[in-house]
């Protein structure tokens, strides 16, 4: 790994906490992080060094991969971080913090590397990267690198705003914004599935493929983050990120090079593709919405969204979504892709399913044999894997045809010990990989795309449907497939009593 000094900007925070820290952790536990680095806490409350040292074994101790002792090893690691207190709008911290990184870069040789992480409220991102410049952190050799959080943006012309405060600053080539589902092992095998098995690629078309599934379902409520959640939505907060840059990732053309730039020129290709919504007539009979009332999630009693904390009692934001969307290019004409999340659903889970057409002629249909369609499954969490649901004849019957799956269970086989998203991505911006970035076209292509829908619900609130905690959100979720013949897959394997699933380990 190249040698930089990280600049933590939001260190005493819950993402800081909860991913940063421990991806360090990991990143130096498998030796990707070197000795020629630092680590600088910033924030605003105040803490010697020896506190943001415990802060961070303890947030590593609750969240890492690794177990972690206080030994010589992690002496030899939290020696390298350091805290300074310093509010973003103080331009005289700037150049104090200036000294305190020139002076790090001396101590761990590191040559003039610097990587901004903003782990910051999205409204604080101009002013950080106005600071930053004014405070003399973007001069000198090596480069400066600036990794920033979503949301990106609230809606198209505020994303543009944004955008436009940080160009002032960096350059687009040196801006890496987060999407951390583009950091799951998962999402990043989806493109070597898709190209390095000849079998997929003439299958992966109209012609074959009757539709497309993603579903990103979490048990969990809002938790703490009310305030933050009333103003976003389940669309805003997973579907014009995640679930749209999983949606372009299956949708893509072959890139020439796996180049950043060029894998990126592909998504944005799908992005354009999008079909999109030219009146709220149209949104409406293609998006769902709901908002969870109170229910029972694994035997536990848990309360709505109204009651949740930070959360107007009269809010309308949803917390579920679904949707059919259309990409109007050649491969995808026709084929609907069918997305849905949503907050208090049964079982955390993200899954992308390929439900194949049938096959032209059922021949088995005198032995009143309805086949299943065929079914490509990646399960990218919390179980990551890759199954393939085919038709086969049950062993010692005559002719009875079952469905059955190749099952390959990476999380079973490799362990749940696999990288991090964070560590992941923190490794890459470090390396100058952006493959797994947004770039600008494709988060304002995505926004251009969401806001239709967000501005179609905005006119009026009796179609948000109230869903129980504990079930898969309103039926209309359901219809919306159910209306093209077509059914939601059930989840993790976890069928619904019709299909019996036969697993074959490879
Ligand atoms: N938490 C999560 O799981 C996820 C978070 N994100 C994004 O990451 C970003 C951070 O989120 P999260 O960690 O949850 O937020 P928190 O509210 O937990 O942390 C915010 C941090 O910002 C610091 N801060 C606030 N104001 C200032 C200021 N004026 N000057 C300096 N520091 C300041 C706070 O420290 P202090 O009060 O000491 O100044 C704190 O360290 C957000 O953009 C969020 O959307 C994205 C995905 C998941
Ligand atoms: O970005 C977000 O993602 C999480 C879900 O991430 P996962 O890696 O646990 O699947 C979601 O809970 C949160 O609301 C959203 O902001």
């Amino acid at each position: 790994m190249t040698s930089a000094v990280f600049l933590i900007f939001g260190a005493t925070g819950d993402l800081a906490r909860r991913k940063l820290f421990p991806a360090f952790y990991s990143l130096y536990r498998e030796r990707k992080l070197g000795d020629r680095f630092a680590v600088i806490g910033l924030a605003r409350r105040s803490r010697t060094n020896d506190q943001f040292r415990d802060d961070v074994y303890e947030s590593i101790q609750e969240f890492a991969r690794y177990n972690v002792t206080k030994d010589e090893q992690w002496d030899a690691f939290a020696e390298h971080f350091e805290y300074m207190s310093l509010d973003i709008n103080n331009v005289d911290g700037f150049r104090q913090l200036r000294e305190l990184t020139d002076r790090l870069d001396v101590k761990f040789d590191i040559g003039g590397n610097r990587l901004f992480y903003l782990a910051l409220a999205p409204e604080l991102f101009g002013n950080v990267s106005h600071n930053l410049k004014a405070g003399g952190l973007l001069e000198g050799a090596g480069w400066h690198r600036l990794v920033i959080e979503k949301p990106f943006g609230y809606d198209l012309p505020s994303a543009e705003k944004l955008n436009a405060e940080i160009r002032q600053v960096f350059e687009e080539q040196d801006i890496y914004r987060i999407d951390h589902y583009l950091g799951k092992e998962m999402v990043q095998n989806i493109n070597v599935v898709r190209f390095a098995n000849a079998f997929f690629e003439p299958l992966w078309n109209n012609k074959y493929i009757a539709n497309i599934q993603i579903t990103l379902s979490e048990t969990v409520g809002v938790e703490e983050r009310g305030g933050y959640y009333e103003h976003s939505g389940a669309l805003r907060d997973m579907g014009q990120n995640h679930m749209l840059q999983m949606l372009a990732i299956m949708a893509m053309e072959p890139p020439s090079r796996m180049h950043p730039e060029d894998i990126r020129d592909e998504k944005v290709k799908v992005f354009r593709s999008l079909r999109g919504f030219q009146t709220a007539a149209e949104v409406r009979a293609n998006t769902v919405r709901g908002q969870y009332v109170a229910g029972n999630i694994k035997g536990e009693q848990v309360r709505g969204y109204r009651d949740e904390d930070k959360v107007n009692p009269e809010s309308t934001t949803e917390t579920y979504f679904a949707a059919r969307v259309f990409v109007d290019n050649f491969r995808w004409a026709g084929v609907p892709f069918y997305i849905r999340t949503g907050k208090r659903l049964p079982v955390k889970t993200t899954e992308v399913v390929v439900e194949f057409k049938n096959v032209p002629n059922n021949v088995y249909l005198s032995r009143k044999h309805k086949l299943e369609p065929n079914l490509l499954v990646f399960r990218v969490n919390p179980l990551e894997g890759i199954y393939f649901k085919m038709n086969a004849k049950q062993p010692g019957s005559e002719g009875t045809i079952v469905p059955v799956a190749m099952d390959f269970c990476q999380s079973c086989q490799i362990g749940l010990n696999t990288p991090e998203a964070y560590e992941r991505l923190l490794y890459d911006a470090a390396r100058g990989d952006s493959t797994y970035f947004t770039r600008w076209d494709e988060v304002a292509l995505a926004w251009k795309y969401v806001d239709k829908i967000a501005s179609a619900w905005g006119e009026r609130t009796d179609d948000l449907h109230l869903y129980s905690a504990g079930t898969w959100g309103p039926e209309q979720g359901q219809q919306l497939v159910a209306e093209d013949g077509f059914r939601w897959w059930p989840v993790n394997g976890q069928d619904e009593g019709e299909v019996t699933w036969g697993h074959t380990q490879m």
